[in-house]
């Protein structure tokens, strides 16, 4: 490759992903055949968001793929919090369960905060529990937010030991920034956490070996925010009009990250792309933690299944 023209490269967070994918399905088969637990995952889905029923068709289809048992429960978006809270409590005490996921966003009736702390710790596969986010924090053993898992993965795969690294995260949620942080601080990376009221976004952004994006903000991170050669990892997914201005006019969407894509490429040393990036990772680490609750469940160490 001649240094006028640098091009990133590009990293295949959906090839990572597929082969995650089958080894948390083996892995899984060998659970069943030693100790006859058979991983189990409960999806929950309140109201008829389109982009959060493709998203719980997807996770339902690759569990089931897996060899897991997947259960799908549709609730009608006038579904109050009692109703939920009563489901939640059904999944808690059924033993054939080891993982609940409670798709978000939820209806305005509903406290989000109060459901996710109904899961019991040990079942909530998205990571999202106040005890899990603070087992992670401390250091514990328990279970991780699955995109920043799975956006950790695809880091120390590119870059092995990420010790002493400047990391950048623009975003600070619950469920996306603040256990990303976490997850590179205990990494040993030097980290950084952007937010909307930060100063100098830009500069902050060009100090970083590697930049996370995870805001909503769709091509927010320009090309020349990125220092050259650095890592981008892009966790937005954003849908907008299709480019083809004839398509948009018939309602036609594309899918595009925080990141402004082709630009970034030009400079960083490797990134994600939108779609094919961290949001395959995200399905296939949902899968991993499903199959890790069901091995603590049975009392059987899980196996290593990051490489
Ligand atoms: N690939 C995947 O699997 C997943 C993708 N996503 C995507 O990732 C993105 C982020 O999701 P999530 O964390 O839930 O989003 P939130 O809306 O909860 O958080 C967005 C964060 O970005 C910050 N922010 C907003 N605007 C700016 C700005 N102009 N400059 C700097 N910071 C800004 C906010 O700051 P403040 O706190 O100050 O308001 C906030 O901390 C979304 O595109 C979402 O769709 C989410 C989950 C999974
Ligand atoms: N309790 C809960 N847990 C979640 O993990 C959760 C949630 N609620 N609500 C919504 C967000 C979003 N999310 C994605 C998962 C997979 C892709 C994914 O597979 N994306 C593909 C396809 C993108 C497309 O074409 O639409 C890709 O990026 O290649 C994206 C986004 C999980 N979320």
């Amino acid at each position: 490759m001649a240094d006028t023209d640098a091009r990133a490269t590009i990293i295949d967070g959906k090839a990572f992903a597929a082969g995650l994918v089958d080894r948390v399905t083996a892995a899984s088969a060998r659970l069943e055949a030693a100790h006859g637990v058979k991983p189990g995952l409960a999806v929950v889905i309140v109201g008829e968001d389109p982009a959060s029923q493709i998203y719980v068709r997807n996770k339902g289809e690759t569990t089931a793929r897996a060899g897991m048992r997947s259960d799908t429960h549709r609730l009608p978006d006038t579904t109050s919090q009692a109703e939920l809270m009563a489901l939640i409590a059904t999944l808690n005490a059924d033993a054939g369960i080891h993982g609940i996921l409670v798709q978000l966003p939820l209806p305005a009736q509903i406290d989000s905060s109060a459901v996710l702390d109904a899961i019991d710790p040990d079942k909530d596969v998205d990571g999202f529990h106040v005890v899990n986010a603070g087992r992670l924090a401390v250091g514990l053993p328990g279970l991780v937010p699955c995109t920043p898992l799975g956006s950790t993965m695809l880091l120390k795969d590119r870059l092995g030991d990420l010790s002493g690294l400047n990391a950048v995260i623009v975003g600070r949620s619950n469920i996306v920034g603040k256990p990303m942080a976490q997850l590179l601080l205990a990494e040993n990376c030097t980290v950084t956490v952007a937010h909307s009221r930060s100063r100098d976004l830009p500069a902050i952004c060009r100090a970083a070996d590697i930049l996370v994006a995870a805001v909503g903000r769709p091509e927010m991170i320009k090309g020349d925010w990125i220092k050259p050669g650095a890592t981008v990892i892009d966790v937005g997914i954003n849908r907008v009009p299709s480019a083809d201005p004839v398509k948009a006019a018939e309602g036609k969407t594309r899918v595009v990250g925080d990141v402004a894509f082709k630009e970034a490429a030009e400079i960083a040393g490797a990134i994600t792309p939108v779609p094919g990036g961290v949001g395959p990772m995200t399905i296939a680490c949902l899968l991993a933690n499903t199959y890790t609750a069901a091995c603590r469940a049975a009392g059987v160490e899980p196996e290593r299944l990051d490489a």
